[in-house]
């Protein structure tokens, strides 16, 4: 019998001082995520990770403003996002390869020392933003818009995204995403991250293997799906019948189930109030009431709860955000978590580096090619 789990589950890998989840309860830096997603800014958050501790004021107010000082990207990746074959690119890959480029332009990139580190962290999580939004903009034919010194994040990126002010309630919900998807312990792409500058690669390498390991459906890629399969059902008297189909085919249910949770995501809750809100002022209830009823059908039938990409699929629909730009979305939040893990790891470092129980086959004599 093996010995290995499967998918590392259970098993406790590493220290970290960012974020818990205990008993179904999340923490970062052992504030409550509730406390956070409702009242804290996203800036005051990455702070917060950076950190580990919050900002007063002064620094907050500096924080914001080298934030968005550093929110330019090269000329040179800008033209690299308008010379993909736009219809066919995904927005996740199209990020990746940007990130990946940006290190490029960083003369900074190779410097190890830990203060060159912290810059190019916040250069990164203030550069992110700009590549999804000048994407985003550069595949529908607009130029690409600078940040406005006076926004706040959330409201730079809808600023970014849309050109025009975004509305107070609209920057009030993108700001809370952005908290409740800020940092989750050791998931897949923050373990990817630590796993990549534990052999003391660069910071840029590091966020470039962690939007690889995001951008997959059973993580950050699962939001965009999600809302497939709303689209798809298309009708609140469809959404059982439609979910029972899927379950005999064997299908996953995008959205639902946990490596962790058992009793529910605790920022489920906090997307499905956003979800019902959004979605009734802006004439799209079909989606909260079809949601409702597939995570109601889920609990009851598997015993699953919802997770943190099931909700924000109709929140970021409600925010009319093209659906394959949730999950660089959650990558926009995500970053300030990885860097902050890459930070933590740099700082105690040692290789990461498990066993495999071997299960191929032994005692193999070479034959010559010309004897195959
Ligand atoms: C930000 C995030 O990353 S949150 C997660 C986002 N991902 C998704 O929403 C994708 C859908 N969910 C899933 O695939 C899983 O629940 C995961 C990947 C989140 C967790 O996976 P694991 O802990 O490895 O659980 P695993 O996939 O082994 O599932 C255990 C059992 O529950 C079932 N199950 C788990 N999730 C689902 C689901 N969403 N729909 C249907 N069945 C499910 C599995 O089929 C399996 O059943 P079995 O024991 O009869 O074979
Ligand atoms: O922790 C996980 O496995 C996935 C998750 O919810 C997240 O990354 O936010």
């Amino acid at each position: 019998m093996s010995s290995s789990t499967k998918g590392l589950e259970g098993i406790t890998a590493t220290e970290s001082s960012i974020s818990s989840i205990i008993d179904d309860k999340l923490t970062y830096v052992g504030y409550d995520i509730d406390d956070l997603a409702d009242n804290s800014s996203f800036e005051e958050v990455i702070y917060l990770l950076w950190n580990l501790k919050l900002p007063n004021a002064q620094e907050l107010k500096d924080f914001k403003e080298d934030l968005i000082s550093n929110m330019d990207i090269p000329k040179e990746v800008i033209d690299h996002l308008k010379s993909y074959d736009l219809k066919t690119v995904h927005p996740m890959a199209a990020l990746r390869t940007a990130v990946s480029m940006l290190g490029l332009y960083d003369p900074e990139s190779d410097v190890m020392e830990e203060e060159a580190n912290n810059r190019k962290a916040l250069r990164l999580q203030a550069k992110i933003p700009t590549v999804v939004t000048a994407f985003a903009r550069i595949r529908k034919g607009e130029e690409p818009v600078s940040p406005k010194k006076e926004l706040s994040f959330a409201a730079n990126f809808l600023y970014m995204l849309n050109g025009k002010d975004p509305e107070d309630l609209e920057v009030e919900a993108f700001n809370k995403a952005l908290v409740l998807h800020a940092d989750h312990e050791l998931n897949a792409s923050t373990f990817t991250a630590r796993v990549c500058v534990a052999t003391l690669s660069d910071v840029y390498s590091g966020v470039t293997a962690a939007i690889g390991a995001l951008k997959g459906p059973l993580h950050g890629g699962a939001n965009e799906r999600v809302m497939k399969m709303l689209t798809e059902i298309d009708s609140v008297e469809n959404a059982v019948p439609a979910i029972e189909k899927k379950l005999e085919n064997k299908e996953k249910i995008m959205g639902m189930g946990h490596r962790v949770y058992r009793s529910g995501d605790p920022r489920a809750k906090h997307l499905k109030e956003m979800s019902r809100e959004l979605t009734k002022l802006t004439g799209h209830s079909k989606y909260y009431e079809m949601s409702i009823k597939i995570e109601d059908y889920i609990k009851e039938n598997k015993g699953l709860p919802a997770n943190v990409d099931f909700y924000s699929a109709s929140v970021y629909h409600s925010l009319g955000i093209d659906h394959d730009l949730f999950t660089p979305i959650f990558a926009v939040s995500r970053v300030s978590g990885w860097l902050a893990h890459i930070l933590e790891q740099y700082s105690n470092n040692r290789l990461i580096r498990p066993r495999a129980e071997y299960a191929g086959p032994k005692g193999q004599t070479y034959t010559p090619i010309e004897e195959r």
